[in-house]
């Protein structure tokens, strides 16, 4: 290398040392503070509320406002993430369980949320994610509730109609879908194993790439690529979070038919949040079974200016043709224009239930 040169990196790299060792200190003193936090809590009696959603939320808000760049806001909303899950473990690491196994969307959305200090569980079903928060094995949960292509997952909607839990947080995950093998080649590849969903999120790339090859739909994205990591010729549609974990070799990346296509959880746990300034409230609701009844549920909604974000009907178990409706709203339920729309909402449905506010996802 040039002398000249050296000499110049050498004057940028004490620089970058210099500020490493500000980040390190600064980062402990954050750390000592978020720790007496966690110590007036409990002075206080809420030790179990360690973990506060609306106020992560805006630390993150604050920091995309504050930031200046070059580095973009994903960048620094990452590493601050990152900094206050290991800000919060030095008291108690949280237990989160979700539908594993590990290398699914489901682990990188609740890797996404509380950071890689928390300790994840991965549970086998759904019904297991609720089952560990509401016996208070794990203290959240974060479930799939609905994809931009693929629509609902009924099992989520279906479950928390009967579960007391809450929630308290929602994660807005982008999918890139990746083919992946130890084959170097398309043409070397015999089947293609994925999850239906997978499989039907890059059914135009596969018509269109691998014709006439078997399409094989297993449990997992993360057991596709498990299986594919061990058989000859065979190849599996998963994200990176599965090609990392079984150190299978991405063949063609972004293979996802829909470019936009996202996947929102459910963070659950046995509280909700409270408000940040930017939160939505989901609610469950059902109508008698009589001309404009949806219309009567909603108009509640429309005469308190409450926007209303996202609308789901369910068939209700209990009678043939009868609906519940799973509406999203904006506002925290402690606001008063949506206090006022679902005390009308109340006095007008046959069932309410209020599973939660929480901060809108921040990206
Ligand atoms: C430090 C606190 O507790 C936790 C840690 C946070 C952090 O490190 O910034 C933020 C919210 C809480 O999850 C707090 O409530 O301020």
């Amino acid at each position: 290398m040039n002398e000249a040169m050296l000499k110049e990196l050498g004057v940028v790299r004490d620089q970058i040392d210099s500020i490493d060792a500000q980040l390190l200190a600064l980062l402990n003193e954050r750390a000592r503070c978020a720790e007496h936090v966690g110590e007036i809590k409990s002075r206080y009696g809420e030790a179990g509320h360690v973990y506060r959603p609306e106020r992560e939320a805006q630390v993150l808000r604050r920091i995309q406002d504050l930031n200046q760049g070059p580095l973009p806001n994903e960048s620094v909303t990452f590493f601050f993430r990152e900094v206050m899950s290991a800000c919060l473990s030095l008291e108690n690491p949280l237990g989160i369980a979700f539908l594993g196994p590990l290398g699914t969307f489901s682990e990188s959305a609740a890797v996404k949320h509380f950071g890689h200090a928390a300790r994840l569980v991965p549970q086998t079903t759904i019904d297991d994610v609720f089952r560990e928060v509401e016996a208070g094995h794990a203290q959240y949960g974060v479930v799939p509730v609905e994809n931009s292509t693929e629509g609902a997952v009924g099992r989520t909607l279906d479950l928390l109609l009967g579960s007391p839990l809450k929630i308290c947080g929602e994660v807005v995950l982008r999918i890139h879908q990746h083919l992946m093998s130890r084959e170097t080649s398309l043409g070397a590849i015999t089947k293609v194993y994925s999850h239906a969903q997978s499989l039907a999120q890059c059914h135009e790339w596969l018509n269109r790439s691998l014709p006439g090859v078997p399409r094989i739909s297993v449990g997992s994205n993360a057991e596709a690529a498990r299986l594919a990591s061990v058989e000859p010729g065979a190849a599996a549609i998963a994200g990176e979070a599965a090609s990392e974990r079984y150190e299978l070799p991405r063949l063609v990346e972004n293979i996802e038919d829909e470019p936009n296509n996202t996947t929102r959880f459910f963070v659950l746990g046995r509280h909700d949040a409270g408000p940040s300034g930017a939160d939505k409230t989901s609610l469950i609701m059902s109508a008698t079974n009589r001309p404009g009844a949806v219309h009567l549920l909603l108009a509640p909604l429309a005469a308190a200016g409450v926007s209303m974000s996202r609308l789901e009907s369910r068939p209700a178990r209990a009678a043939l043709w009868e609906y519940v409706f799973y509406v999203d709203i904006e506002g925290h339920r402690d606001e008063p224009a949506v206090k006022t729309a679902l005390a009308a909402l109340a006095a007008e449905a046959a069932y309410l239930k209020i599973l939660g506010s929480y901060p809108q996802a921040v990206y």
